[in-house]
């Protein structure tokens, strides 16, 4: 396997985040070079894998959830898990790359949930005494373990000021430094988390080339023109997407594991190429839990702290909304 660090160009560079793409041998049978690209989350958590997949670096919550995942109605629409492989002393988990079956693929990562606070609760009185509303997509512990043991991040605060120099409270500059909750909080109020229930993470086009400066995408309007470029106009794709989506929509009515856990972090893959084959999938369950024994969600009411409730099924109405109205275009 050989990687490498991608260098954007200009008008597309991220915003802080370095990205990786890997890139695969050439399978003698296939001919043709297959280039894998991590739109989000932690730089260095991915390795290629043998067949078709990718290793992702290993998380006891997250295998919990593939294992429960395994049987359930949801499962044909994530990843296949393959279990656990070491590979240089480190453990990974095996899963299916869900864009090796797609030729020069367009993917996008979509951040699903939010959680709204109501104003003056316990939390914001303690944390949030801030310039933005209370709202966010993390575990409630992290909140608690926040106003319990704040922990002051640098690397949070420099990533406030590369986005907005005025974000930080003087208290905050004079600290150089932000908790993380506070960061959380502050980076989904700007994007279209707050007010939409999900965000754009990342895209990736044919040519290869990459952008996740989404951060301040926000309005229906704004969303709905990068999904408009992501597909290049073609409203076919979209139209796709929108039945795999009512699709998911269904299931996750009907399907136990959505039912019993909170989904924290969670994010819809769309993939697509020039066929206009079209898939979407759910990933990341890194921070998806089980909720105790005999409690449900509804995934749609808003969130309370302790009511565990992640704002899943609301952000992905908000989604099908807007995609219907780009296909009535
Ligand atoms: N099974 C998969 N097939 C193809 N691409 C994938 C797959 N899983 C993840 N990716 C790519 O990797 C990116 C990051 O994935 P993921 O969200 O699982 O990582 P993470 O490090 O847990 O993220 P976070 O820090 O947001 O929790 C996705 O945006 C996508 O581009
Ligand atoms: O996308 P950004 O703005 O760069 O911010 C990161 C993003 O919110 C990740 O989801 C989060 O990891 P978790 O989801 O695992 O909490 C990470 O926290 P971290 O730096 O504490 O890993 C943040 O830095």
């Amino acid at each position: 396997m050989q990687e490498e660090k991608w260098h954007p160009p200009l008008q597309t560079r991220p915003w802080w985040k370095l990205k990786t793409i890997v890139h695969w041998p050439i399978v003698a049978s296939q001919r043709k070079r297959l280039s894998w690209v991590q739109l989000a989350g932690h730089k260095g958590s991915f390795k290629a894998g043998e067949e078709g997949t990718i290793l992702k670096k290993f998380c006891e919550n997250e295998k919990l959830c593939f294992e429960r995942l395994r049987g359930d109605v949801l499962q044909p629409f994530v990843p296949g898990y393959h279990g656990v492989v070491e590979r240089e002393g480190e453990n990974f988990l095996r899963l299916t790359d869900l864009i090796g079956d797609f030729d020069g693929p367009s993917v996008m990562d979509c951040k699903m949930g939010v959680r709204l606070q109501h104003r003056g609760s316990l939390v914001s009185l303690c944390l949030f005494s801030f310039k933005m509303p209370p709202c966010r997509t993390y575990l409630e512990e992290e909140l608690v373990r926040a106003r319990e043991r704040p922990k002051l991040r640098n690397d949070m605060y420099e990533k406030m000021l590369e986005v907005d120099s005025e974000a930080p409270t003087p208290e905050e500059h004079e600290q150089r430094a932000v908790t993380k909750p506070r960061y959380m909080q502050w980076r989904e109020t700007l994007s279209s988390t707050h007010t939409l229930g999900f965000r754009i993470e990342g895209v990736k086009r044919p040519d290869g080339t990459c952008s996740t400066d989404f951060k301040r995408t926000r309005s229906k309007e704004e969303v709905i023109q990068v999904f408009r470029d992501f597909v290049a106009g073609n409203i076919n794709i979209i139209k796709t997407y929108l039945k795999k989506l009512e699709e998911i929509r269904k299931i996750l009515g009907s399907s136990e594991f959505f039912m019993t856990h909170e989904v924290i972090g969670s994010s819809l893959l769309f993939i697509h190429d020039h066929t206009e084959k079209a898939e979407v999938r759910l990933i990341d369950f890194g921070k998806t839990t089980a909720l105790p024994e005999g409690q449900t969600l509804n995934h749609q009411v808003p969130w309370e702290e302790g009511n565990r409730e992640d704002g899943y099924l609301w952000g992905l109405d908000n989604l099908l909304q807007l995609l219907n109205s780009l296909a009535k275009e």
